[in-house]
């Protein structure tokens, strides 16, 4: 393994999304980072990408861009390397093969991550830390304030967030008091204090009440009709259809399909589909409907 991605691999891209600063930088690594890179770059583009995880080829030659403001869901069956890809992008997983460039930068020489919003899968807010829903959300205001005190605009960019996730009158309340869905909702928000670009969110109506889901279907609307750029990866499209643009579908580490979303009949009702909801108990029988396998 290259020093650089064994560097990548010791570092969550929680903890980089959130923690990167440009401050300090010359203008021409400034323009190496792609914070002055080509403004019609695409925001992520992977190609040929290969993974291993565990001695085990988990991604084997994915190529997947995603374009200015579009919504693109990632949606194949469990296993199938969704959340690895994702990982992948966000410097979570080395890639063993491939090329991956964030807004038309090498990844290795990307900096501006202040750019990117990333909700991982099936976390917590609370991480066992006590701390408020605000200073959490706040946390996503990192890269920003580029290790500052906050300003106003900071403190102004948190309450906006809060407020667009429901989460405004709970801002003191400690995360550990909170729903899954309201977890959710706080990690949703921590991304957009940021003010992404881009925003990748892996299963973000995993194991959220209907009450949120509609929540984070209308934040994620008046992201894109703000020009955001997305990445969501989904098992089903639910209320998030009429938001999506583009659905790649992977299957055993494969892109099987890029192209229109299964809009008419979503993609549990395809012939094959096998795909187990990562909050349903372990004996639950796989929903078998689509193609997905
Ligand atoms: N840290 C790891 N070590 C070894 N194998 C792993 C690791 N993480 C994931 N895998 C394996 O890699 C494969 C792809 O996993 P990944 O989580 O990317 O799939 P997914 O499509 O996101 O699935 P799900 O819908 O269940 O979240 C699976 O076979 C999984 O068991």
């Amino acid at each position: 393994m290259k020093a650089e991605e064994t560097r990548e691999s010791g570092v969550t891209g929680e903890s980089r999304v959130a923690g990167k600063s440009v401050a300090g930088e010359s203008g021409a690594a400034r323009e190496e980072s792609g914070v002055a890179g080509d403004p019609a770059a695409d925001p992520i583009s992977l190609r040929g990408a290969t993974a291993t995880l565990g001695g085990r080829p988990v991604l084997r030659g994915i190529d997947l861009t995603v374009r200015r403001g579009e919504v693109v869901a990632l949606l194949g069956a469990n296993g199938s390397g969704k959340s690895t890809a994702v990982r992948s992008i966000v410097g979570q997983v080395p890639l063993s093969g491939g090329e991956l460039t964030l807004f038309g930068t090498p990844r290795r020489r990307f900096r501006d991550w202040a750019r990117i919003g990333y909700v991982p899968q099936r976390t917590t807010a609370a991480s066992g830390v006590p701390a408020t829903v605000r200073e959490v959300v706040s946390a996503g205001r990192l890269a920003r304030r580029r290790f500052g005190p906050p300003r106003k605009a900071d403190r102004a960019a948190v309450q906006r967030a809060l407020e667009l996730v429901g989460m405004a009158d709970r801002a003191r309340d400690p995360v550990s008091a909170l729903s899954g869905g309201q977890h959710q909702r706080v990690l949703i928000a921590r991304a957009l204090a940021g003010e992404p670009e881009l925003l990748i969110m892996d299963e973000p109506m995993a194991g959220v009440d209907l009450t949120s889901q509609e929540i984070l279907a209308g934040t994620l609307r008046e992201q894109v009709a703000g020009g955001a750029t997305v990445l969501l990866v989904l098992h089903e499209l639910g209320p998030l259809e009429p938001l999506i643009d583009r659905a790649v579908v992977l299957r055993d580490g494969c892109v099987v399909h890029d192209g229109p979303p299964p809009k008419a009949v979503g993609q549990h009702a395809l012939p094959g589909h096998d795909h187990v909801h990562p909050h349903a108990a372990p004996d639950a029988e796989p929903i078998r409907t689509g193609l997905l396998t």
